[in-house]
């Protein structure tokens, strides 16, 4: 199988460009052995870039965790995955219509000689509906619900970008919060289709500092969703103003939730790294 390596602000996904390549037969085994980092490519999962359902559309993203569960949306991979398009030649448009599971994105590229710099990404409107992020937390949406969890009490808002993320305000984000805590929230009884975990301190009024599990993953260098997420929470709990700027640990994401069409926007870094090939057992 030919792939291709790419990251968002360090959120690296192994990439196969399904335009060419068969659509693996088995994407979760698939995702399992290119992500392991000792025995594999290393990577936090896998994303297909397919042909769209639509021919009004322009591609059809797929992504997987590295444990291989299959997710609705990725937000640092469809920047990634609209830098492969255009890179590469495949559709030579700075502006496109990708299909998720949460349905199809629209995304702007800023290129240069050729090469895409970043990319903004329309990740339309967060549901904040319980039922529909889905939490049976009290509330629509669950604004700092207290949740116990060990022995310690988090305040969680619970924000839906397609995929369903919880977010908690702490003073630091330490190690011991995000190993300790992190996979407990992420499996905890409240989130029946388990959640993203967001630990956030705010820097100022339109500045904040994250660290994320992720669901399916562990520990990543930054999530795209997870940020609009944050964005869409520090507005909810009246910390921050509808534009900020996210550091994560691989980078950095600019956020806005409009308060006129209630849209969210992306925009941020996408790299590639390596191409190769890797022998998928049948
Ligand atoms: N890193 C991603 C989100 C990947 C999926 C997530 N772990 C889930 O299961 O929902 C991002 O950049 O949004």
């Amino acid at each position: 199988m030919r792939f291709t390596k790419m990251h968002g602000a360090g959120n690296d996904y192994v990439y196969v460009n399904c335009f060419d390549e068969p659509v693996p037969k088995d994407p979760a085994a698939v995702s399992r052995l290119v992500a392991d980092r000792h025995f594999g490519i290393g990577g936090d999962g896998l994303i297909l870039i397919c042909p769209p359902t639509d021919s009004g559309n322009d591609a059809r993203m797929r992504m997987f965790n590295a444990d291989g569960s299959e997710s609705e949306m990725c937000g640092n991979g469809i920047r990634c995955v609209a830098k492969y398009l255009y890179d590469h030649a495949v559709v030579p448009k700075t502006d496109l219509l990708i299909e998720t599971g949460r349905g199809t994105l629209r995304l702007e590229l800023e290129t240069s000689g050729g090469l895409t710099e970043r990319v903004r990404v329309n990740m339309e409107s967060p549901v904040l509906k319980a039922a529909e992020i889905p939490t049976t937390l009290p509330g629509d949406p669950p604004i700092e619900v207290p949740l116990e969890v060990d022995g310690r009490t988090f305040k969680i808002t619970a924000v839906s970008m397609g995929n369903p993320h919880a977010i908690t305000f702490v003073d630091s984000l330490e190690d011991e919060l995000v190993f300790g805590f992190g996979p407990k929230i992420e499996n905890h009884p409240a989130f029946p289709k388990r959640v993203n975990v967001e630990f956030v301190k705010v820097l100022s009024p339109t500045e904040m500092r994250m660290r994320v599990w992720e669901r399916g993953s562990g520990e990543t260098l930054a999530c795209g969703t997870g940020a609009c997420a944050v964005a869409v929470a520090g507005v909810l709990t009246d910390r921050t103003e509808r534009r900020a700027l996210i550091h994560l640990l691989g980078g950095d994401l600019e956020l806005e939730w409009s308060e006129a069409d209630d849209v969210v926007t992306m925009t941020g870094p996408a790299a590639e790294v390596f191409s190769g090939e890797i022998a998928i057992p049948q």
